[in-house]
């Protein structure tokens, strides 16, 4: 079964006073979630939003899909709040917690009634999720350091989208940061069915061709015994 390639839009660099309009237009042309980051000035070097803007989108558009990327220190602060704003898939760092704690930041975070997703940061090595993987629903592998949108791709980072599609074959695996029409190839052979793409979708003249482009890609190569 090929897997089911999805995309994300990244509201990161959109026109954040008119956010509910250009979330609309990104769905309206294919999109089949919103990214929505949280980043909180401390576990990153930048401020976003928190569950109140969040909570206000949900009112605006209620049948999509909300994956938080949660760019901070104690996520566990958040997820009530994140669950009462409509979040379906509370995606968090693992970088700033205890790692004897993500069970149960897994268990609250499923408890509240959302999917869990696990996120790397680039220097973070994918053996530090794996004994985790089973509780998570996605695995984030970063291809940017977190905290800022419209950086470049690390294609360094495939290696480690390749050692979970080839150990994992059935998780979702999604990449996020300075992906687009020039750098989809590499992440969809490396075996990501999950795509965010921000900067590059934002400022497109055509938005529905790039996310058209984006899945098509991650349908080739995730077909079986086309991958490599
Ligand atoms: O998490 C992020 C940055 O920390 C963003 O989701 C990511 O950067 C997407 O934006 P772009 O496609 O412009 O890189
Ligand atoms: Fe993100």
């Amino acid at each position: 079964m090929p897997l089911v390639a999805k995309i994300g839009p990244s509201i990161l660099n959109a026109d954040l006073s008119d956010l509910a309009s250009e979330s609309q237009r990104l769905l309206d042309n294919g999109a089949d979630y919103l990214h929505l980051d949280v980043m909180d000035g401390h576990f990153v070097p930048n401020l976003t939003f928190g569950h109140s803007l969040v909570k206000c989108l949900r009112r605006k558009i209620k049948d999509t899909p909300f994956e938080t990327h949660m760019m901070v220190t104690n996520p566990q602060q958040w997820i009530q709040n994140m669950a009462d704003a409509g979040v379906n898939l509370y995606t968090f760092h693992v970088e700033p917690v205890c790692q004897s704690d993500i069970p149960e930041i897994c268990r609250q975070i499923q408890e509240a009634g959302m999917k869990v997703g696990l996120a790397v940061k680039p220097g973070t090595g994918v053996e530090t999720v794996q004994q985790y993987i089973d509780l998570a629903d996605v695995v984030l592998v970063m291809t940017v350091e977190p905290g800022f949108g419209g950086q470049a791709f690390m294609r360094d980072m495939m290696p480690k989208v390749r050692w979970l599609r080839e150990h994992y074959p059935n998780l979702n695996i999604e990449v996020d940061g300075g992906v687009g029409p020039e750098t989809i190839e590499y992440c969809a052979k490396a075996g990501a069915n999950m795509i965010v793409s921000g900067t590059a979708l934002i400022e497109a003249n055509n938005q529905k061709e790039v996310i058209n482009l984006l899945r098509s890609m991650v349908q080739t190569y995730s077909k079986p015994n086309t991958n490599f």
